[in-house]
């Protein structure tokens, strides 16, 4: 079996298609993490299946996105973004979207509460199926295969078969993305979202004796939808939310045949989804999905692990937003709660001393990550929350702007983080681990952490 290998960016060849672009660089641009399928007819085929196939977002939705952003980066509004590590294939079914809307749905509205702000609601979802991996190959009892890399390349299962990197996967990848996405529209433009429903919700969160600490916070929130009430507040016209589609840009082969031009504008958008990010195994200045980035219009992410120097980041901003269109760029921070407090004041100092005004978000869950005793991937739920917290102090010592969360979640009850007020131990990991890459909050450690936040929000 072949081991993955770092591919080299082609440009995309084949018949032009209505609403195609052509996005091609040079061929010495290092696009790193890529599956090996690279050059094959089966690549071919299946992304000249893609290119026929309808865009899942329309730019103008992107463009509003790009302007709720704005938002969020001058204080105005906070980002909630939020998913599985990987989704899968299998775990597209309703119930599983149900839940975890849900569950983004209950945390917004605590941080909306506790920040007196609009929140932007935005899922991992509909489209977070590759995975960059720390080693191409996993060895289990002897046995050496290709690693993982999301349903988008290859299958979890142990097998020779599963493990290989099968480029049809891409168009299934694309057709599951369309119906997750078509079943987030339906729940949040349908009724689902209703304020007074996702309140009721988080009541029951509260009223479980664990998270009796919360109950004030709860009990606040409902005081103010009956001043609302009181108010005459037309509830009915509270059913809808906006909810937005984001997933890590790391197959080219995918967004390059998603890219498509705005009929509006006629420039180029990723219509995979409404927001994309580059990772942070991908950002290279130079490299191939900077290169993406910096060509399509929607706004985009970055990553930025607790190596990155403050020139770095300036660098960044250069590239991916050079007119400094407000929304534009946002930049993730996943330092480790043990880091952040060092590294992040000078990058953020550098940054705002440059005029430049990115939309600052914090991932507590990528700088934290460590095997546990027993052997699974986990995260400390105490130690997310502290980052969260070193987020929030770095910002306000600047007077920068701590604009959102990007949180790895799910809305199932698994256990895969350890902590929260369930008190999941070690030894508790193996009862429900679920996930098929990085450890998840399940629905009750996310309502926590969401109640903390707002603390913190309310502080501001
Ligand atoms: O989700 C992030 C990365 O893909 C993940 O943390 C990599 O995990 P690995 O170190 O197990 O490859
Ligand atoms: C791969 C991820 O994170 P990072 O790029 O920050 O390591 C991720 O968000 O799952
Ligand atoms: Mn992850």
């Amino acid at each position: 079996m072949r081991a993955q290998q770092p591919d080299r960016a082609r440009g995309v060849p084949g018949p032009a298609y209505p609403g195609s672009v052509t996005l091609t660089w040079p061929d010495d641009l290092v696009a790193a993490q890529q599956p090996s399928w690279g050059g094959t007819d089966a690549l071919s085929a299946a992304t000249a299946e893609l290119l026929t196939y309808p865009p899942l977002v329309f730019a103008g939705e992107c463009d509003n996105l790009r302007e709720r952003l704005a938002a969020a980066a001058r204080g105005e509004a906070f980002l909630l973004q939020g998913g599985d590590c990987a989704e899968t294939f299998a775990d597209a079914t309703a119930d599983a979207i149900r839940r975890r809307v849900k569950t983004i749905l209950q945390m917004a509205v605590v941080l909306m509460y506790g920040g007196g702000l609009p929140v932007v609601k935005m899922g991992r979802m509909a489209g977070q199926f590759a995975k960059p991996r720390s080693n191409d190959t996993e060895t289990r009892e002897g046995v050496t295969l290709p690693a993982y890399r999301g349903d988008a390349v290859n299958a979890y299962e142990f097998t020779e078969a599963a493990r290989a990197h099968d480029p049809q996967r891409l168009v299934r990848a694309y057709h599951t993305a369309a119906s997750t996405l078509n079943l987030i529209r339906a729940f949040t433009t349908g009724g689902f979202a209703d304020l007074r429903q996702v309140h009721e919700w988080n009541r029951g969160f509260t009223s479980n004796p664990a998270n009796a600490r919360y109950e004030v916070v709860a009990r606040e929130i409902d005081k103010a939808m009956r001043f609302m009430a009181a108010c005459g507040a037309d509830f009915d016209a509270l059913r809808g939310v906006e909810f937005f589609a984001s997933h890590e840009a790391l197959l080219l082969d995918y967004e390059r045949a998603l890219t498509r031009t705005d009929s509006r504008t006629g420039l180029p958008y990723a219509t995979s989804a409404h927001f994309v990010w580059v990772g942070e195994r991908t950002r290279e200045l130079d490299g191939a999905h900077i290169e993406l980035a910096a060509r399509v219009q929607n706004p985009v992410g970055v990553k930025l692990g607790p190596k990155t120097s403050p020139d770095d980041a300036l660098a960044l901003i250069d590239r991916l937003d050079p007119d400094r269109t407000p929304g534009r760029l946002t930049f993730i921070t996943r330092m480790g709660a043990g880091k952040i407090r060092d590294v992040l004041p000078a990058v953020v100092e550098k940054v705002r001393s440059s005029g430049a005004q990115p939309l600052w978000i914090t991932d507590p869950m990528h700088g934290n990550t460590f095997e546990s005793a027993s052997g699974y991937k986990t995260r400390r739920f105490d130690d997310v929350i502290d980052e969260v917290r070193g987020f929030f102090e770095v910002h306000r010592a600047l007077g920068t702007v701590p604009g959102g969360l990007h949180v790895e979640l799910t809305g199932d009850d698994v256990t895969e983080c350890i902590g929260g007020s369930d008190e999941i131990s070690d030894a508790a990991l193996a009862t429900r681990y679920e996930s098929v890459c990085d450890p998840r909050l399940n629905h009750q450690q996310s309502l926590e952490m969401a109640f903390l936040v707002a603390e913190m929000l309310g502080q501001r």
